[in-house]
């Protein structure tokens, strides 16, 4: 992707934090990426890792209308997805999104375990959350305009740890430098 999305991104990101009263720690690790796909408006998301520890994780990601994380699952990690600002579908699938089995699969929204049909999107309002299990198969996108999506976690590793649907997906993104970086992303 271009550095002048990624500049875009992130200044996008920070007037909307600033918007919805959300203030990032000094030096915050900036993570944007477009899966390697090319298309960031279609397929991508902002990250800003908040606190990363052996043990656990916190995340504030920022994504715009349609602007989806594709389907992938951990093997290790447990996370809440938590809507912060705006509306977020959460797609969640049992098993395999190509080969859907069930049709509802138990999930925990708001702390509390609930029948989700399998591969159609819930949709958190602000200060709503879903939990999502290692093996979990999960996508989201914005429905608002913007949203500030939050993620709590146990350990995260997203260089060994991203399973995704797609063979075709890298975590990080190729950037071509076309203007110069307003900030160093965690991944360079
Ligand atoms: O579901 C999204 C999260 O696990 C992110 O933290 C991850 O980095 C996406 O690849």
């Amino acid at each position: 992707m271009k550095r002048s999305e990624i500049n875009y991104a992130i200044r996008s990101a920070l007037t909307f934090f600033e918007r919805n009263g959300w203030t990032l720690p000094p030096h915050p690790a900036w993570d944007v990426t477009d899966f390697g796909l090319g298309i960031f408006h279609r397929q991508g998301l902002v990250l800003v890792n908040l606190a990363v520890e052996p043990e656990y994780c916190e995340k504030l990601m920022y994504a715009w209308r349609d602007q989806t994380t594709p389907a992938h699952y951990h093997k290790l990690k447990k996370e809440d997805i938590i809507c912060r600002a705006g509306e977020l579908a959460v797609t969640l699938w049992g098993e395999d999104p190509g080969a859907i089995q069930q049709e509802y699969i138990s999930v925990k929204i708001n702390g509390k375990h609930q029948p989700v049909k399998n591969g159609e999107p819930v949709v958190l309002k602000a200060g709503e959350r879903i939990t999502i299990s290692p093996l979990l198969w999960h996508a989201f996108h914005p429905i608002s305009p913007e949203c500030i999506i939050g993620e709590v976690s146990t350990a995260n590793d997203d260089m060994n740890d991203n399973f995704f649907w797609n063979s075709e997906i890298g975590r990080f993104p190729e950037i071509e430098e076309d203007e110069p970086p307003l900030v160093k992303l965690l991944s360079e």
